[in-house]
């Protein structure tokens, strides 16, 4: 069951506004707004080369934007007022004693995920290979393993606080391996699991950073449809038990609009749909420009829509038959 309420417009996680993003004159991403519901699964599709990817590595700190401002909001009901001030003040991040505020394009990589708490997983599989299934897992904790050593060796050989929170990481890895159904793999090498298994590793890595924003690249691709089942299984999971937020990029539309709350069109880099899964399915925009209609079609649909290309050679036929 798809859930009713807005929560994109009633209580955003993630509040884009402006985003553009320019690789020398090509304009990848054009004034793009959305929000990310708090507790949604969103997705954000469009066709190849629509500048989707793009998007998530602004919101992720891979790049930094031409212009736009990405904050993303803890706590519930985060004021506008609040976001507006820490904008003016020029810091990255501000919180009072029930919300915080993180403006994404002021900050670096690790900290969007140690600080602001978004993780994502990337369109090639990118595990240490040679490192078991668990110790993918440990790694992932490592930072707030180095914080609880109080950075120091005598803190690595002993101190209490040290070995609790490596006996808590070591439970959260096999509690993930456990809702990833890859307990009894724990101590095989990442790269010995099968494409299915080693997406799965990637998500819960993801999770064992404790993000409230999970930002997933195709997270489909290349599975079977008894996996793309299991994920739905496993991403619903996440948003009604661990209160995640989940922002993915998929092309398989057999999963998009069977989880997503919401979803966000693009098209040469520019928004041209936004709202439920039912919204979009039935918006003529999206129909012209993504779901299957041939190029010339897409040309007349271009025209009317009055959408401009950006300039780049857009590959054909990105559709849901692409990388399922
Ligand atoms: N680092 C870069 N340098 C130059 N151009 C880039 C760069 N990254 C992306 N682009 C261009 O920006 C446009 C949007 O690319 P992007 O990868 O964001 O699209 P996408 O919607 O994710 O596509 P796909 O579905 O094929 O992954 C494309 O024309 C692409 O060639």
């Amino acid at each position: 069951m798809l859930k009713k309420s807005a929560n994109w417009s009633l209580d955003p996680v993630l509040t884009v506004e402006h985003l553009t993003m320019r690789f020398g004159g090509l304009t990848a991403v054009d004034d793009l707004s959305f929000n990310v519901g708090r507790g949604d699964i969103t997705a954000l599709i469009g066709p190849n080369g629509a500048g989707k990817t793009t998007v998530f590595n602004c919101v992720t700190g891979f790049y930094k934007p031409t212009e736009g401002r990405i904050a993303m909001r803890r706590g519930r009901n985060v004021p506008d007022a609040m976001i507006d001030d820490l904008t003016r003040s020029g810091k990255q991040f501000e919180h009072d004693k029930e919300h915080a505020v993180y403006l994404l394009e002021r900050m670096a990589d690790f900290k969007i995920t140690e600080v602001a708490g978004v993780a994502r997983t990337f369109q090639n599989i990118r595990l240490f290979g040679g490192m078991t299934v668990l110790e993918n897992l440990l790694v992932a904790q490592h930072n707030k393993l180095m914080n609880a050593s109080g950075l120091t060796i005598g803190g690595l050989f002993g101190l209490p606080g040290y070995r609790r929170s490596a006996a808590a990481a070591k439970e959260k890895a096999i509690e993930w391996l456990r809702h990833t159904r890859l307990l009894e793999r724990a101590d095989d090498p990442a790269s010995d699991l099968p494409y299915g298994a080693q997406r799965r590793l990637e998500i819960a890595r993801a999770m064992c950073t404790d993000p409230a924003l999970l930002c997933l690249d195709e997270p489909a691709a290349g599975l079977n449809p008894r996996e793309s089942a299991e994920l739905n299984t496993l991403l619903r999971y996440i948003r009604d038990t661990h209160e995640v937020s989940v922002l993915l990029i998929e092309h398989d539309m057999g999963v998009v609009m069977e989880i997503s709350d919401h979803i966000i069109v693009l098209d040469y880099g520019k928004k041209i749909s936004d709202g439920s899964a039912a919204d979009v399915r039935d918006d003529p925009k999206v129909i012209a420009a993504y779901l299957g209609v041939d190029d010339e079609e897409v040309e007349e649909g271009e025209q009317d829509l009055g959408v401009k290309k950006a300039g780049s050679p857009r590959a054909t036929g990105g559709g849901q038959g692409d990388t399922a």
